[in-house]
């Protein structure tokens, strides 16, 4: 089993510094790839309301056995429950689906900016905190002014800002922003969700160097950034060679390589524009 590190969030919750993401793991095939993550040494999971896999998630944490301190589960809040009482009324909803009694980390999904109604939804984010049903709070999605009102109108940073980031987005202005204000930066579709990212040649060259696979190469990168990656994959085997990346480190030159391959959003999900309810 492999030991993946911790950093300390700015709540002093010692975090994970590569998760597991969980996107499209549902059914028995998915607890099981849930559970065989755990047995390998996972202990973040990311799932959210609209992956509709918050049971299977909280089964796989049952089934594993472990000890629910040893586990940081994450979940998120959808765009159609925005709103100081919707973030309550989603989060005991993630509390009964999940069979859980506590969330580790809750998350806005995405600011929706047009509805406006992030800020009280945050508010709520708070008040669970305060209740003790939410351990972590954060966002994803958001841009430094989002981020910037946020703390302005309520006095509470983010714990975690859930970002795109990989290679061909690597975020260096947003990341900046994050270290300056005590933000740990998580990257979402941390491989580019496999696309053609894990053919390119820079890649292959920095992998052989060191003796392990592009992938790694790329997690790795993240790690380095001090960004916590959480790639999704069903297979025990991928699960293991994503984990395995705290036994080499990268060059700045290296690092610089891999983030000049640099060339935007795999899709349109600029938080500015992309409503998801
Ligand atoms: N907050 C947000 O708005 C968003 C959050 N997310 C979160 O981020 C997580 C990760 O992002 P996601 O979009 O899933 O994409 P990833 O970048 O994690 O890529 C996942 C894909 O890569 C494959 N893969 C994983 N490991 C390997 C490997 N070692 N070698 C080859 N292929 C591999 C997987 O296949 P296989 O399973 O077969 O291994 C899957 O097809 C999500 O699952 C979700 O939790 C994602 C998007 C948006
Ligand atoms: O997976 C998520 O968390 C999302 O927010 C979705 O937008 C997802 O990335 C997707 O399905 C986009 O095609």
């Amino acid at each position: 089993m492999l030991t993946i590190p911790t950093i300390e969030l700015n709540d002093g919750t010692a975090f994970p510094e590569l998760g597991l993401g969980t996107y499209n793991l549902r059914g028995e095939e998915g607890i099981a790839s849930v559970v065989a993550a755990i047995e390998g040494g996972y202990r973040l999971l990311d799932t959210a309301v609209n992956y509709e896999n918050e049971r299977e998630v909280g089964e796989a944490v049952r089934r594993s056995g472990l000890d629910r301190d040893e586990l940081i589960v994450a979940t998120k809040i959808p765009g159609r429950m925005h709103g100081f009482d919707e973030a309550i009324e989603s989060t005991n909803g993630s509390l009964k689906t999940l069979g859980l009694d506590r969330i580790d980390l809750s998350l806005i999904h995405w600011p929706n900016p047009r509805h406006d109604k992030y800020v009280d939804t945050w508010r709520g984010m708070i008040e669970l905190r305060e209740q003790g049903k939410v351990r972590s709070i954060g966002v994803s999605n958001f841009t430094e002014r989002m981020l910037t009102r946020l703390v302005d109108e309520t006095g509470v940073t983010p714990a975690v800002n859930q970002v795109e980031l990989h290679p061909y987005f690597p975020q260096q202005a947003l990341r900046a922003f994050h270290d300056a204000h005590g933000i740990r930066t998580e990257s979402w579709s941390p491989l580019a969700r496999r696309s053609e990212l894990l053919t390119e040649q820079v890649l292959h060259e920095i992998a052989a160097v060191h003796g392990v696979t592009p992938t790694q190469v790329v997690l790795r990168w993240h790690v380095e950034l001090g960004s916590t990656p959480i790639p999704k994959s069903a297979d025990p085997e991928r699960q293991h060679e994503n984990a395995d990346v705290f036994g080499f480190a990268l060059t700045p030159e290296q690092i610089a390589a891999i983030s000049g391959l640099e060339r935007g959003r795999l899709w349109d999900g600029d938080p500015d524009t992309h409503e998801e309810m």
